[in-house]
Order: structure tokens, then sequence, then C-alpha cells
């Protein structure tokens, strides 16, 4: 099968283009950020901003950010999470890692598709307000489905309390024409009705902001796309948490780097370890959540 991997620069960002038997991969070394990956037919899966900003020190809109030592805002994380960071009045939303440089630390090309590994160390790359000791890796890789395993390694002598996710945009046709599978009876808490837990009914549409966390979650998740006519299968292993954010029309006009009308193609579903499926590693332990991800003609 043919397959090209070529360094490329994306502003001020290195990124790695990778084609296997078709498909495209677009990573970016700042993050460990996957910013595009279209499989072999049919439209991208991987949802990423027109109005995508390519600078060092920002998490690019779109693609898959990396949420870690924590999910969303510091403030609303178990105790044992706030209190890893000095300084929590002043925490960045979605962790510490996602604007940082990682390190390439493997690029392998086998006959079933290609690997690259990222690795981020506090050792290498000390935050003054996060003074722990740990090791986090991302592996992408790009096959006839794309799988992305994040292990993080706790290297100190204490334990380790961690929320995290794996902040996926999905492209879509029509917002308001698609649905998740698979969340139906799962209880979420609405972020937007107070964190108000409330019990899905049937698949989730879409007709409003939506900002939701669901609790339990099913290994298998799936978009059903009627006007693209296709599935997107998600599969995960070591997450019980799952996101789904659309900003709809207000918060669209406030994000960055996202045009107004942008809400439309896009939704996110982010597996995650956040709330009471947050993470103590003990010391020494390693922990990995992993995330498979491809599309079916419906
Ligand atoms: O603008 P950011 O920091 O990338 O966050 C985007 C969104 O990320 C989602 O995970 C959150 O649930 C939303 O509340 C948030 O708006």
């Amino acid at each position: 099968m043919s397959t090209t991997n070529e360094r490329i620069q994306l502003g001020d960002l290195v990124c790695w283009r990778i084609h296997h038997a078709g498909a495209e991969l677009l990573v970016s070394e700042q993050g460990a950020q996957i910013l595009r990956y279209k499989p072999t037919k049919g439209e991208p899966l991987i949802w990423l901003s027109e109005e995508a900003a390519y600078e060092t020190g920002k998490s690019v809109r779109g693609g898959v950010p990396v949420c870690w030592p924590w999910f969303g805002d510091l403030q609303r994380n178990p105790d044992a999470i706030r209190a890893t960071y000095t300084r929590p009045d002043q925490a960045p939303a979605h962790g510490l890692v996602r604007d940082q440089a990682w390190q390439l630390i493997g690029l392998n090309t086998e006959e079933d598709g290609v690997t690259l590994s990222f690795a981020f160390d506090t050792a290498a790359q000390p935050i003054a307000e996060w003074p722990h000791a740990a090791e986090l890796q991302l592996d992408i890789h790009l096959g006839e489905r794309l799988k992305l395993i994040l292990t993080t390694r706790n290297l100190g002598d204490n334990e380790l309390p961690i929320s995290q996710a794996l902040h996926t945009y999905f492209a879509v046709s029509d917002i308001r024409k698609v649905q998740i599978e698979g969340l139906d009876a799962c209880r979420y808490v609405d972020t937007l009705q107070d964190w108000k837990k409330v019990r899905q009914k049937g698949p989730v549409t879409f007709s409003g902001e939506t900002d939701r966390i669901y609790l339990d979650t099913p290994q298998q998740l799936s978009i059903v796309d009627p006007l693209w006519k296709r599935r997107i299968v998600m599969r995960s292993e070591g997450s019980a948490s799952a996101v789904v954010w659309n900003p709809w029309i207000a918060k669209a006009k406030r994000l960055s780097q996202f045009a107004d009308d942008a809400w439309q193609g896009m939704l996110c579903i982010e597996h995650a370890n956040v709330l009471d499926d947050s993470l103590i590693l003990a010391p020494g332990a390693e922990y990995r959540l992993d995330v498979t991800l491809w599309s079916q003609a419906l």
C-alpha cells in the first residue's frame, strides 16, 4: 500500500502530513493535535475551522485537542484535581498541554499503516504551577481506521489526580439533521441548566446550544449523518464519560477561530475521564485512554 510522510510548516506550526492507502492525516507537533483526517472515501471525519490560526501557544480550533491534566474549567473539577495547580484562579481551560510543544518520539510505517508517537514530559518541560512528575504520550495510528492511544504515566512519589479528554471535532453535513446513537438512557450533566442531572431519552439530536457531560457511557457511540449517507463510529476503552458540544448561533459568535456559521457543520464528542470518572494514578501507575474512529456507509 502506498504511504507518504511529509513534514510541513503551517504558519508557526510544524506538522506531519501522512497519506496511507488514500487516507490523509495532518498532525501538528504543538499539542500533538490532529488537525485533519479524511478517510479513503467521502468527506473528512474530523472538522477543522476555516478560520483556524496556526500560531505558537494557541490551540488550533478543530481537530483533536488533548485536554490534560484537567478537562474544562478547573474550578468545576474535583477538589483533588484543583489542588494539583498552584494558581487555580488563573487556570487555563482544558488543562496545560493543548498549546505546548510535544516531542515526536516515533514515526513508523508498517504494512497496516503509520504510527506517529508524541510525548510531553514534565521533566523536560517543567510547569511551575503544576509541580508533578508525569509523562503523557499520544500514539496516533492511521490505518483503515484512526486509532488514538493517550497514556499518562505518574512518575512522581505521590498520587496524581487528573481529568482528561480527547476533544474531537467531527465534521457533519448539517447539525440539525444528525443524531448520536449509543447514549439512550444515559444520565448526563447539562452544564447549560446549572449542571442539572438529566436522563437521555432516545438518540441525541440538536436544536440549540448543547454542552453536556454524559456519564457511564458505553464503549461504542456513533453519529448518523443522513445527508452524507454515513455513520461515524467511535469505539473507546478507558473512558466512561463523554462531552457532547455544539455552540449554536450566539456562542459561535463569541468563539475564537470560528466562523459565525461554522456551528452548522461540526459537533464535538469528547471521550473523557471527568467528574466521577476522573482518575487517581498511584505512584508509578500508567493509564490508557483509547479511541478508534471510522466511517461506514448508511
Ligand atoms: O474554547 P475552548 O476552550 O476550546 O472550549 C470549547 C468548548 O469545549 C467543550 O469541551 C466545552 O464543553 C465547552 O464549554 C467549550 O466551549
